[in-house]
């Protein structure tokens, strides 16, 4: 690296999953097999393990928004990723600080976070709303899972195909993000399919879809997690580098100074780079034992199953 350039930054606003599977710690973990360095501002503490979220602590809200505004205020941040916030005073506090910083976030990954896997809330009621209203225009990408997109769009019920996570990806894109990233884990198919709606001015959205094979495991805790920190850092990356998304060689920048957004093409590989990277984590934790009682609950995946300098 030369003297004095900074590396690329990624910032993660999210909750502590003490198991070290989702949350916070998982972000950590991609932030660094990805060669991103990464920051980390708790919204919330959980004591969660594979098998269930036993409580949650939410942290003030004031006190979420002033370690944001402490980061912002001194390290320049080539991506932001948001996970699970908790409270809608949480949601609103943190909304009101990224509204006003929104240029210094560079690019911002919302991952929608409701119920985790194991069917335990982590958002409360009536903190959707304000979710929607004041954290989703905000975003570069949105990334609900086939539960969570039903109820961004209010309640509706929810795609049971291809075909209808397109319709539901393209909806999204009416409550103001610039794409959405509709992951269909939930799917009951052969395949992992995810699909990537982005909006285009002045023309129709373009839709984009991957599909991964479907891993046979119950090592599935943290897989929304992973992919919008991989997402992120692999955007944090490509600003910071000037080269495309997943590219050898990690990103330097200018020390101080913010990175240029990316255009949809470079978003696009971002994105594609990111199911890569959560599709290899999950099919090298596939065999993982991680729990005392396996079958009670979901194991982790393997996030240093790639790892890029
Ligand atoms: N068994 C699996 N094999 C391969 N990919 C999977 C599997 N389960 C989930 N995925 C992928 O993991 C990511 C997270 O998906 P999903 O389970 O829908 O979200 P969440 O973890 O937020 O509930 C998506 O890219 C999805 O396609
Ligand atoms: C702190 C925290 N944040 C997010 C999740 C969601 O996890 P998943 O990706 O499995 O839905 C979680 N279980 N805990």
């Amino acid at each position: 690296m030369t003297a004095g350039a900074r590396p690329a930054t990624a910032l993660s606003i999210a909750g502590s999953d003490p198991s070290g599977g989702a949350g916070i710690q998982a972000d950590l973990k991609t932030f660094s097999a990805l060669g991103v360095y990464g920051m980390a501002c708790l919204s919330a503490l959980t004591s969660q393990n594979t098998v269930g979220v036993r409580g949650v602590l939410e942290v003030p809200g004031q006190f979420c928004a002033a370690q944001i505004e402490a980061v912002l205020d001194d390290v320049p941040v080539d991506a932001t990723k948001i996970g699970m916030l908790g409270g809608a005073a949480t949601v609103r506090a943190v909304a009101r600080v990224l509204a006003a910083r929104r240029p210094e976030l560079g690019t911002l990954v919302l991952d929608p976070v409701m119920v985790a896997t194991s069917g335990d809330a982590l958002l409360e009621d009536g903190a959707a709303r304000v979710l929607i209203d004041e954290l989703v225009p905000l975003a570069d990408v949105v990334t609900p899972n086939l539960p969570e997109a039903a109820a961004l769009l209010g309640g509706v019920e929810e795609a049971d195909d291809v075909a209808g996570m397109r319709q539901t990806a393209v909806e999204l894109l009416g409550l103001g993000p610039r794409a959405v990233l509709l992951k269909g884990g939930h799917l009951d198919r052969g395949e992992a399919v995810d699909v990537l709606a982005l909006s285009r001015d002045g023309a129709a959205p373009l839709v984009l879809e991957w599909a991964a094979p479907r891993v046979a495991t119950r090592n599935t805790h943290g897989t929304g997690c992973t992919l919008s920190s991989a997402v992120a850092a692999f955007a944090a990356r490509a600003r910071t580098a000037g080269a495309p998304a997943g590219a050898e060689s990690s990103g330097t920048a200018s020390p101080g100074l913010e990175s240029p957004g990316l255009d949809d093409a470079a978003l696009t590989a971002a994105v594609r780079s990111g199911k890569e990277f959560l599709t290899r984590a999950l099919s090298e934790g596939a065999a993982w034992r991680l729990s005392r009682t396996p079958e009670a609950g979901h194991g982790p995946v393997n996030h240093l199953a790639q790892t890029l300098r």
